[in-house]
């Protein structure tokens, strides 16, 4: 190749033109924002010029990394997740700012992983932006009431029965338990109940396509690799996931398909029997034919109470989500509910085993006020040190060690000038082991939940399900469903220690996830 007709470029050396030209290309792009906490005056781990500060995190995993950094800076510092620079915020009365008062700035999530978010789910709640997120909260938010979680109350007992079933034969043979297998085939069997109203009982069969499917999709095992991949070669992650989305029937892609199918025909068998059912999809259908009918009321004249404070902006002002949105929705469900119900009902039963003390006294608190009947939704809400246990499980291992928010516009919180499109961080996990806050933060004490001690912390330093409009929507669910699964549990049995127990408990780099973590169950007399 000829340069202005004046020199000629070997072959050879127009290559290593190109590699050099494609290497400064990548430092560069996974360097530019190295500048912007310098910048800010905001400190932190000095960034390396492609890693960033990723060597610590792959090195010590979410957890640790996130504890390490608020001890060493305090509770403002920046940290460079390769190219993503991440403001971390550890002030309560900063938090508060973020999560409640300017949610307007920072109404949205930034998740590296949501662009790689397989089509089928790309319009959940979880990774919806401003009024669509709105919009489509909105309209799951009532599924979530009192009222419907009442009527849901049956089917997560009927998951339980099972679960009881399973117990009891592991009992009969003195068998060591590993969890997280055992109580995620519970978890599965609850999410395929109480979201699609799927029969309980094919559930444990290993060959039933749910649980086939759903095993799939909620093994985690490579994904620290691909997160791995996205912030080191952004590209190469691109090229995996099409070869992923159009090679021929990937098992993930099947198992998409699967649940699509299956979410499709439970939303048309609840349109032919409205009333029905008491699943998420039942209750989402009905209620949408129940606004159908007041917007038929209101063509005839009639406004109903609910129009007069309608304040939605008005193209979201749509009667009804459309299939895609709620298949979205019920998939994110399906996951949402799967990890975190099935890592926290593990560290749970854990601590109980740990602590016979504290299970004997949970024990007395369920035998008196359960009196050997099955819980109901009014009878689990007497469980006050039941959900002391649960609180202080969710300190401890809170299932999401860091809320993420992104600034929307320029704005200030504090004395910090954040700059639009910044990723900002609240690190709950390192907030919730703060001596500051929490006494002793790393031993296992129900009595900090005691409505007194509640009452004399401040707030914003207990984040297991988030703060302000966009906090975790499944919260009651979740804890309805702990509260019945752990209840019914030590009405006939106790968790304890087996020769395979480690303690500490051994967690995952991907964050709260026990490891390895085996426990059995003794039948009580
Ligand atoms: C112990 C169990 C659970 C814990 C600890 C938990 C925790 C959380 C946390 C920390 C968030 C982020 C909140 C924020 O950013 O402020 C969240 C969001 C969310 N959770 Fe949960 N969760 C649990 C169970 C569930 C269940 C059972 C469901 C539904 C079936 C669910 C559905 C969701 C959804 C949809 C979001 C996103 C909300 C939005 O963006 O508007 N979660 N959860």
């Amino acid at each position: 190749m000829e340069v202005l007709g004046l020199v000629d470029i070997p072959t050879w050396l127009q290559w290593i033109l190109v590699l050099v030209g494609l290497v400064s290309a990548y430092v560069i792009s996974m360097s530019w924002n190295h500048g912007i906490f310098k910048k800010m005056g905001v400190d932190g781990p000095k960034p390396h010029l492609i890693f960033g500060n990723f060597k610590m995190l792959l090195k010590h995993g979410v957890v640790k990394t996130d504890e390490n950094m608020y001890k060493k800076y305090g509770k403002v510092f920046g940290i460079h997740e390769t190219y993503v620079p991440s403001l971390f915020i550890g002030d309560p009365e900063l938090i508060k700012e973020i999560l409640v008062k300017k949610f307007k700035s920072f109404p949205n999530r930034k998740n590296i992983l949501d662009d790689f978010t397989d089509r089928t789910m790309s319009e959940s709640m979880s990774i919806l932006k401003n009024d669509r997120w709105r919009f489509v909260r909105g309209a799951i938010s009532p599924t979530f009431s009192g009222k419907k979680l009442r009527q849901m109350t049956h089917l997560v007992n009927s998951s339980v029965d099972k679960l009881l079933e399973n117990i009891e034969r592991k009992v009969e043979v003195d068998e060591d338990i590993d969890m997280k297998k055992f109580v995620g085939r519970f978890t599965t069997d609850m999410v395929a109940s109480t979201i699609f109203g799927l029969d309980v009982e094919r559930q444990y069969d290993k060959e039933d396509s749910f649980t086939r499917h759903a095993q799939t999709l909620f093994t985690v095992d490579k994904l620290g690799s691909f997160v791995s991949i996205i912030y080191l070669a952004r590209f190469l992650a691109w090229i995996l996931l099409y070869i992923n989305r159009y090679g021929k029937g990937s098992i993930q892609q099947k198992a998409f398909r699967f649940f699509l199918q299956t979410t499709e025909k439970a939303i048309e068998e609840r349109r032919e029997s409205l009333g029905k059912y008491s699943d998420f999809l039942g209750i989402l259908v009905d209620s949408e034919a129940k606004k159908l009918e007041e917007k038929h009321d209101e063509a005839a004249g009639v406004r109903t109470e609910k129009e007069d404070n309608q304040t939605s902006p008005k193209q979201w002002t749509r009667k009804k989500l459309t299939d895609s949105e709620i298949i979205s929705q019920a998939l994110m469900l399906m996951f949402a509910g799967y990890h975190t119900i099935t890592n926290q009902l593990c560290f749970i039963l854990y601590h109980l085993a740990i602590y016979p003390d504290i299970c004997d006294k949970l024990l007395q608190e369920i035998d008196e006020n359960l009196n050997g009947e099955v819980p109901t939704y009014d009878t689990v809400g007497k469980l006050t040190y039941l959900e002391m246990c649960i609180n202080e499980t969710m300190r401890l291992f809170p299932a999401a060690n860091r809320l993420t928010r992104e600034a929307s516009n320029d704005v200030t919180i504090g004395n910090i000038n954040i700059p639009k499109g910044l990723v900002i961080h609240i690190p709950a996990g390192a907030i919730h082991k703060d001596p500051q806050y929490w006494s002793e933060p790393e031993t296992f004490n129900p009595e900090r939940f005691t409505p007194e001690a509640k009452a004399s912390r401040i707030p914003f330093v207990f984040l297991p399900f988030g703060d302000g409009p966009r906090n975790c929507i499944g919260m009651r669910l979740a804890l309805l469903e702990l509260k019945i699964a752990v209840g019914r549990i030590l009405q006939t049995y106790r968790p304890v220690k087996c020769s395979k127990t480690e303690v500490p408990i051994k967690i995952s780099n991907l964050g709260n996830i026990p490891v390895g973590l085996f426990l059995k169950f003794e039948k009580r007399n």
